[in-house]
């Protein structure tokens, strides 16, 4: 071979490696950019009874890539005076049992967590939660009972006498379900397919007891219970831009008017600014072009280029080795989590899902009662702890089980309050750091009620900071005037709301649309 061949040959290879490089390099770059929009019709097959866009939830599964973390302004960090922070309450606490602070520290490798669970999973007791002793960390399944109604006084303890946890071949960590998972330890994605496994356990599948709302046209739907919002913000404005000649003491009313909605002052000034210049140059006379101008503005605002959707949907065919989506609900006590996580789960199964629920906020038995409510009304089964446990060793255990048992969704319901900010904060890395240990985080989903305004984002900051949260819940929307305050949340925390609670009805959850919202606002 001459030498001009080798040198012909090596440039045709030094070319092929050239675009090559060059076409990895913009896949990887089109990946990031995507990261947190819908995937790909096959990844994220609808079951019948499905979602559409217009009206309806949007929902999608995780990609492989994580998503990006969303900027957050740096802002000066400072607690409302006399409000609730992040590590108080939110509300009045319904009960003042509170456990202690649970050794959180996690050190890689650390199994000190579970110090309190060397015991097996409490045996059949009676007793109710709030009386039984703090076996800590101890979890349980609790598959949807045949409900009647749910009642306080159910004893939640039924321990699950085998679980596949415990029979699972000892991946460690894996092996202590029952107790803090030993993450380091635990490969991810760990799927050992030639395993001798034990028999995959069915998921209890009981149908909901309750009729489920449609999930389509849901914001439609409950539009009146913005009627606060929409007369203290969209009439007033209307109002006041409506009445023509507008002069400084106008401008100054509608920018109080706002102000007094919640919206901030930076959305504030840049909508009066961009609605004084709009209504110079085109010159707006009848109230429909008021309307129409003020839509325009606000949507605008609102519109973001983020992926609203909820990555709620699987990972592949959850029953041929696909992954359920994994979603965590964390937020303030009182924000209205266990509700959201109850009323997303109905929302999931009207679309012909599977659910499984975490009850990871040991804080308060209550709230693990209450969540076991939400799961028997829609047959989902739930993995709790007792009062207690640890919340990392709750969230694992009941990802796991989601995983063994096929469902397309496990939605993790978590603490809100410890008695010290620091220690939630930990808390809450540590249960999203453990769970990552098996399988992949979709959804960190913030709750933030929508009626704490300033504070609410104060909260939101500070979690932020914890998780990589990916979506906002705002509830209490019914309850406020102040429906500004999801501009503000957009604007400075950098990531969208994508679901907004407007009632304590069991199906008062509605996906957030910026189009929709502002017509319900306009009224
Ligand atoms: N009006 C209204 N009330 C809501 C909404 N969402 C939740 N709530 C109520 O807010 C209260 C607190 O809700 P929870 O779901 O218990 O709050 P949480 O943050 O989970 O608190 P824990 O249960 O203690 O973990 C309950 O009375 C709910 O019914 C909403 O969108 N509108």
């Amino acid at each position: 071979m001459s030498s001009s061949n080798v040198i012909l040959i090596v440039a045709v290879v030094v070319a092929v490696l050239l675009v090559a490089a060059v076409a990895a390099g913009v896949a990887l770059n089109r990946r990031r950019k995507i990261s947190l929009e819908k995937p790909d019709e096959a990844e994220g097959e609808k079951k019948p009874g499905g979602y559409q866009a217009g009206g309806g939830f949007s929902l999608s599964s995780g990609g492989a890539a994580t998503a990006a973390p969303p900027e957050h302004p740096v802002e000066e960090r400072t607690d409302t005076e006399g409000q609730p922070a992040v590590g108080d309450d939110a509300s009045v606490p319904r009960d003042t049992e509170r456990r202690g602070i649970v050794d959180v520290s996690l050190p890689d490798g650390d199994q000190s967590t579970g110090t309190a669970t060397a015991e097996p999973p409490a045996p059949e007791q009676d007793t109710p939660v709030d009386t039984a002793p703090p076996a800590q960390g101890s979890t349980e399944t609790q598959a949807p009972a045949e409900p009647e109604q749910a009642t306080g006084t159910e004893a939640p303890v039924e321990a699950a006498p085998e679980t596949p946890v415990e029979a699972e071949p000892p991946v460690e960590g894996a092996a202590s379900a029952a107790t803090a998972p030993a993450e380091p330890t635990v490969p991810e994605q760990a799927a050992p397919p030639e395993q001798a496994a034990p028999p995959v356990p069915e998921a209890p599948v009981a149908e909901p007891v309750e009729e489920i709302e449609p999930t389509s046209g849901r914001l439609e739907r409950l539009r009146g219970r913005l009627s606060r919002s929409r007369s203290s913000l969209g009439q007033g404005l209307l109002g006041l831009l409506g009445a023509g000649d507008l002069d400084e003491d106008s401008w100054e009313e509608i920018e109080d008017t706002l102000l007094m909605a919640d919206l901030g002052a930076a959305t504030t000034t840049e909508v009066v600014e961009r609605l004084r210049s709009e209504i110079a140059s085109r010159g707006v006379r009848t109230s429909d072009e008021v309307r129409g101008l003020l839509r325009e503005v606000l949507v605008d605002q609102l519109a973001t280029e983020s992926e609203r959707s909820v990555r709620a949907l699987p990972h592949g065919d959850p029953a041929n080795g696909g992954k359920p989506a994994v979603v965590l609900v964390v937020g303030v006590n009182g924000t209205g989590k266990t509700t959201t996580t109850g009323k997303l789960a109905r929302v999931l199964v009207a679309d012909g899902r599977t659910v499984l629920l975490g009850a990871a906020d040991t804080f308060r038995a209550a709230a693990v009662e209450q969540l076991g409510t939400w799961g028997e009304r829609v047959g989902a089964e739930v993995v709790r702890g007792e009062e207690a446990a640890d919340p990392a060793s709750v969230a694992f255990e009941a990802v796991k089980r989601g995983s063994d048992t096929g469902v397309d969704a496990v939605l993790v319901d978590t603490a809100g309050r410890l008695h010290t900010k620091t220690g939630l904060m930990d808390e809450l890395g540590k249960v999203k750091r453990v769970v990552e240990k098996q399988a992949q985080v979709d959804e960190v989903l913030l709750v933030l009620d929508a009626t704490t305004g300033q504070n609410g984002l104060t909260q939101a900051r500070v979690f932020s900071d914890v998780v990589d949260v990916t979506g906002i819940v705002l509830t209490k929307l019914d309850g406020t005037a102040k429906g500004g305050i999801v501009f503000q949340v957009q604007r400075e925390l950098g990531v969208p709301v994508k679901l907004v609670g407007l009632g304590e009805g069991a199906d008062h959850l509605a996906p957030f649309e910026p189009e929709a919202f502002v017509d319900a606002l306009l009224g």
